[in-house]
């Protein structure tokens, strides 16, 4: 069945092309975004979500969203998406970092010249016809300083702007390294020392608890006074009552607002004060911007649930197209040697160790992993998959480590996943042959050859004789027919395992007589 997409705002037409061309059902509803209880009354139906910033994807959406493997955000911020809901159901959450950043820097700077000349509420005047040329008295940007608050793709776009138009550009970013901006041709700089040097000040940070009120009272105070503030980034990242104090005051002389703590802003502590210019989160609105981060969104979504490839995922690693299908029976691997340790395991694990040797240890092995501790976990939690898995064993405070080697041995690719708990520690190593499929090749240090199996039985012996015929005797006396049979040891009258696979599931009286079959230490159902 071909995979369904859901559009629920208002993206470029150019996506639905997209995703049709794909062989994808797409149903374009532009303003469902806006109506919450017809989109939780729908979106059961589809795999995937495409939305721009009308549509909230909250738990609620999410728990109705039974079949939604990927959201695609067309623009940058994901902060109506609810991300750790959005893990723990499994759903890949994807925006496209860069195909609007030039449009949204150059609104910024657009901003900038029109707190600059007024031009807003001169224009207003011309068209009221009253001429007034002396009040609108302007400032030069030239050999002014702008200050920018977070100097990543769209920081960096403006302060190039900005040096094209002589501005001095100070920036405060922790993460801004000092290489990239000598590279940009900024002085990075504290925060107290942007907002004492600013003439124009200028977010680009998300919003996060760190970035929440940047531009709080305190900070408005150690402005520059008569300071300009644009904001295209996020509503938020000033205090807008403590703004609209400082705009009357006339410690900040005008303020350009793209973005508002709510949205849509229909009223606001800013609306109507002298020089403050607003627009309603257009910062993304251009043609070229809406077109690219359209297609973009579209060809991701399409990868991802055609291909199973991932690209600027936020809540998990990216995987190309070309990674996709030498990854995929890796992680069928990783997924079921983490289900044979998990359907092992009946105590707490404290922590899970994966270790990759050979050409598999040059793969994605984040993705890798995360499908061993999902197959781990799943007997226990059936709802946990390859992307919630990370997060619902850190909640669970299980320890992850993962462990690279270049040579694998007798294999050319190896996969170990080592299980610690309280009261042991246990091994099972896999590898993909040539056919593609994944097998046991080790388990505790015992060498064994087996395929993973719909119905299996595991047992765990001393190595004596007498022990494999009584054992398929009593299989037979109960009418379980064996498929294949997998014996290892360690030694010669040492520990040794069975793995065995049978049609259809062993009764559980049959599994309590292997259980009591003398020097038999355990017998377990396994499924895969
Ligand atoms: N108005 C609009 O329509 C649009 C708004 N945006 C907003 O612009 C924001 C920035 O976008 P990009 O530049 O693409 O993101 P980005 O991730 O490339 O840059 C963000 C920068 O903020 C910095 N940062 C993070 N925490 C900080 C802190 N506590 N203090 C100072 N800097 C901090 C980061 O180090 C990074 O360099 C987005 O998060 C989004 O919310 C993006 C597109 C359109
Ligand atoms: O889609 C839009 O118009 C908003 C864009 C935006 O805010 C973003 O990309 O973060």
């Amino acid at each position: 069945m071909a995979p369904r997409v859901l559009i629920s705002d208002a993206l470029s037409p150019a996506a639905v092309q997209i995703f049709k061309d794909r062989g994808i059902e797409v149903d374009f509803q532009p303003n469902l975004g806006k109506d919450k209880d017809k989109l939780a009354e729908i979106i059961g139906d589809y795999d995937g979500l495409a939305i721009r910033s009308a549509t909230k994807v909250t738990p609620k959406i999410l728990e109705k969203a039974a079949r939604l493997k990927v959201v695609g955000r067309a623009g940058i911020g994901v902060d109506n998406v609810d991300i750790p809901a959005s893990t723990a159901r499994g759903v890949i959450v994807m925006n496209t970092p860069f195909g609007n950043s030039i449009t949204t820097a150059e609104h910024a700077i657009a901003m900038m010249f029109a707190l600059a000349r007024e031009i807003p509420a001169a224009d207003a005047s011309t068209q009221a016809g009253k001429w007034e040329k002396n009040r609108f008295m302007g400032v030069e940007l030239t050999a002014k300083t702008l200050g920018i608050i977070g100097c990543g793709n769209i920081g960096s776009i403006v302060a190039d702007r900005a040096l094209g138009l002589k501005m001095k550009v100070v920036a405060f970013d922790p993460f801004l390294s000092p290489e990239r901006a000598l590279d940009l041709g900024v002085e990075k700089v504290e925060l107290d020392e942007l907002l004492a040097r600013a003439d124009v000040i200028t977010l680009h940070t998300p919003l996060t608890d760190k970035t929440r009120n940047v531009l709080s009272a305190e900070a408005l105070a150690k402005t520059k006074k008569g300071v300009r503030i644009v904001n295209c980034a996020r509503g938020g990242l000033v205090d807008e009552a403590a703004l609209a104090e400082a705009l009357k005051s006339g410690q900040v002389g005008g303020a350009a607002f793209d973005v508002f703590v709510t949205e849509p802003a229909t009223e606001n502590p800013l609306f109507g004060l002298p020089n403050v210019i607003c627009t309603p989160h257009l910062g993304a609105s251009t043609t070229e911007a809406q077109e690219n981060v359209a297609l973009q969104v579209a060809e991701q979504m399409s990868d991802y649930l055609l291909r199973g490839a991932i690209s600027n995922a936020v809540n998990f690693p990216s995987i190309t197209a070309e990674e996709a299908p030498k990854l995929k029976p890796f992680i069928e691997l990783a997924e079921k040697l983490g289900s044979f340790a998990g359907q092992l395991t009946d105590t707490d694990i404290k922590t899970v160790r994966l270790t990759y040797e050979g050409a598999v240890a040059e793969l994605k092995i984040k993705a890798l992993t995360s499908a061993a501790v999902a197959g781990l976990l799943r007997p226990a939690l059936a709802d946990v998959n390859v992307v919630s898995a990370p997060s619902v064993a850190k909640e669970r405070g299980i320890v992850v480590e993962e462990v690279t080697r270049e040579v694998a041995g007798d294999f050319e690719s190896l996969i170990t996943l080592t299980v610690v708990t309280d009261k042991m520690e246990r091994s099972v190593s896999g590898t993909v042959f040539a056919d593609g499929r994944p097998r046991i090749v080790d388990i505790k240090g015992i060498k064994v050859d087996a395929e993973f199996a719909p119905s299996m039985i595991y047992v765990t012996n001393e190595d004596k004789p007498g022990f494999v015929g009584r054992f398929a005797s009593l299989l037979g006396e109960a009418g379980v027919n064996i498929a294949t049979f997998a014996l290892g040891r360690d030694r010669q009258g040492g520990d040794a395992i069975a793995l065995v696979e049978i049609d259809g599931r062993a009764p559980d009286e049959v599994l309590a007589k292997v259980q009591a079959l003398p020097h038999v230490k355990q017998a377990k159902p396994l499924a895969f």
